[in-house]
């Protein structure tokens, strides 16, 4: 089936010095682990250093966000081409601080999606509800919005090389985590839009991550349910001993 996924979120830490020595760690901590695949997100300073630090390790480097054009008058901006060219393989887009903090909007996401495509990257696509949104009972509805806007103008060959993850935001940096239960069934939902999208044999490929307070102690009960193929985790991938920790725990 599905190989499991596990990616660490860094977001803003870790200094380029810090990351590059704590992914030096990470790789003899994993390096007897087989049958999972594993990224880690740095910030942008860092994505070189962790890069020459990761290689030869089966480590892949990814990124946090990115513009989606190759090149221009964007001041502060980073471009798929520069991450293109550093090796990165997978972006997080679409992250809920993204769009909360920064206003991303499901076509700006969706513009950024197809650039990753376009770049060869492989797009780590967040979606999730709030608080708010889940107590009303609109889970579904928010969540089909944002996967359907996303992923307008994809081919299904593209989203071979999708992933998703869906991260209630209720539960991320929180400590509560979604059930098992809720969490699968919001995966299956998912699941079911991209049989509709992209045809069931590529639906099927698709890996979804579950994020917002995974840990040692949940991983695994997370990872048993049948639409959750990995977690992208935050807080708990900061250490080489917890991060360590789910990835064993996920195969
Ligand atoms: O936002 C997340 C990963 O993208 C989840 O963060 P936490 O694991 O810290 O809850």
């Amino acid at each position: 089936m599905r190989k499991p996924f596990i990616a660490g979120n860094w977001k803003m830490y870790k200094t380029p010095v810090e990351a590059a020595g704590f992914v030096r760690e990470l790789i003899d901590s994993l390096k007897d682990v087989n049958g999972v695949d594993v990224a880690v997100c740095p910030p942008f300073p860092a994505l070189w250093p962790v890069k020459e630090a990761l290689e030869g390790s089966n480590i892949a480097l990814g990124a946090q966000n990115m513009h989606f054009e190759k090149e221009g008058a964007f001041t502060g901006e980073v471009s798929p081409a520069m991450l293109q060219d550093i090796g990165v393989k997978y972006v997080i887009l679409g992250h809920s601080e993204r769009r909360a903090y920064f206003g991303e909007t499901d076509e700006l996401i969706n513009q950024k999606i197809k650039a990753a495509f376009t770049w060869g990257l492989n797009p780590i696509f967040c979606v999730g509800e709030t608080l708010e949104e889940r107590e009303r009972g609109i889970t579904k509805a928010v969540v089909e919005i944002q996967v359907l806007k996303g992923l307008a103008g994809v081919t299904a060959e593209q989203a071979e090389n999708l992933t998703i993850a869906y991260e209630p935001v209720w539960a991320i940096g929180t400590g509560k985590t979604a059930t098992p239960d809720d969490a699968q069934e919001v995966c299956r939902f998912i699941r079911e839009l991209l049989v509709k999208l992209f045809g069931r044999e590529i639906a099927d490929k698709v890996r979804i991550q579950y994020g917002g307070s995974v840990k040692p102690e949940n991983i695994k009960e997370l990872i048993a349910k049948p639409d959750i193929d990995g977690a992208l985790v935050g807080g708990a991938s900061l250490k080489v001993e917890s991060f360590t920790a789910i990835v064993k725990g996920s195969i």
